[in-house]
């Protein structure tokens, strides 16, 4: 089956790009223009691990609560004040490629967003070569059902992801929850820098530990999935496919064509492109409260009530 650019009929631009440049499109280090590539990562991963810390030590928390049987299929919720059953989730999947990356590290938000009275879930996966992406898609659709089996009285769960963690987000537009004998309060989706046409990921060397198959890739990837199914969009589910201006053309591109394949197939979906914030910075700055994504995050939260 031929990838294509979104309805438009032409061939894809990435299948014009040499090996070479494909690693470059889709490293996205490479990209951030205030530090160098690797102090970029280690940045990223102590905003991560400094935020976790303090949210553990300053918030009301379940921490690694199973949602399953396997060993990596915990997650960890943090309660704003106040006693509350009925919470409203924000479910946090992290990046990573799929294969870097942890719960651990990734509590971003908490602070924010607990703050404006949000239960803030971030869920654990099995990254790869531990698991494969079917696994971790299987596993963030059951720590969603989880969460609505436990709180059945929430008053709505919005599911974000950065990256890696955005396509496996994606992914849930396409659940059949009846399964899973639950249909979970879903009232919004933020997609954060995230890849959903996965074929170029073949001709990279972030499939070294992948191992993906074109069938996976395709079978996997929401983009081709939701072009192809006539999935019957969800009424009260807002999506908003968010990119950084220093994201790579390639992750633009990415970010830019799953819009339309979802507005086309009647989803309610809206785009930004977040100025001077990297692939990185787009999520890092999720612990200041007076960030434009917290704020369109709070303002897509509370306007429903
Ligand atoms: N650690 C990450 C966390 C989140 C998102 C991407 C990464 C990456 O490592 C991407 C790639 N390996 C890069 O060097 O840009």
């Amino acid at each position: 089956m031929a990838v294509q650019g979104a309805g438009l009929g032409e061939e894809a631009p990435w299948k014009k790009m040499s090996k070479e440049e494909l690693e470059i499109q889709y490293s996205p280090s490479r990209w951030v223009v205030r530090l160098g590539a690797e102090e970029a990562l280690r940045t990223y991963s102590q905003t991560g691990t400094q935020a976790t810390t303090q949210a553990r030590a300053t918030r009301r928390s379940l921490l690694h609560v199973p949602y399953g049987d396997g060993d990596g299929e915990k997650l960890d919720i943090y309660f704003p004040d106040g006693v509350s059953e009925a919470p409203i989730f924000f479910v946090f999947v992290h990046g990573g490629y799929w294969q870097s990356g942890s719960k651990n590290t990734s509590a971003f938000m908490v602070d924010p967003l607990t703050t404006q009275g949000m239960a803030v879930a971030v869920v654990g996966y099995d990254i790869a070569p531990r698991g494969t992406l079917d696994l971790m898609i299987d596993q963030v659709t059951r720590s969603v059902a989880f969460l609505q089996k436990q709180y059945p009285s929430n008053q709505g769960i919005y599911l974000c992801g950065h990256s890696a963690g955005a396509h496996l987000a994606a992914m849930m537009l396409l659940t059949n929850w009846t399964e899973h004998r639950v249909v979970p309060n879903l009232k919004g989706l933020f997609l954060l820098s995230g890849i959903y046409d996965l074929e170029p990921i073949l001709h990279t060397s972030e499939n070294d530990a992948l191992l993906l198959t074109l069938e996976d890739a395709q079978r996997n990837s929401p983009q081709l999935r939701l072009q192809a199914a006539r999935v019957p969009p969800a009424a009260a589910l807002r999506t908003l496919v968010i990119v950084g201006q220093h994201d790579s053309p390639e992750f633009q591109r990415q970010s830019r064509e799953f819009l339309q394949v979802l507005c086309r197939a009647g989803w309610q979906a809206t785009f930004e492109e977040l100025p001077d914030v990297d692939h990185f910075e787009i999520i890092e700055n999720l612990t200041q409260k007076d960030y434009v994504l917290t704020q369109i995050i709070l303002r897509t939260v509370f306007q429903e009530f």
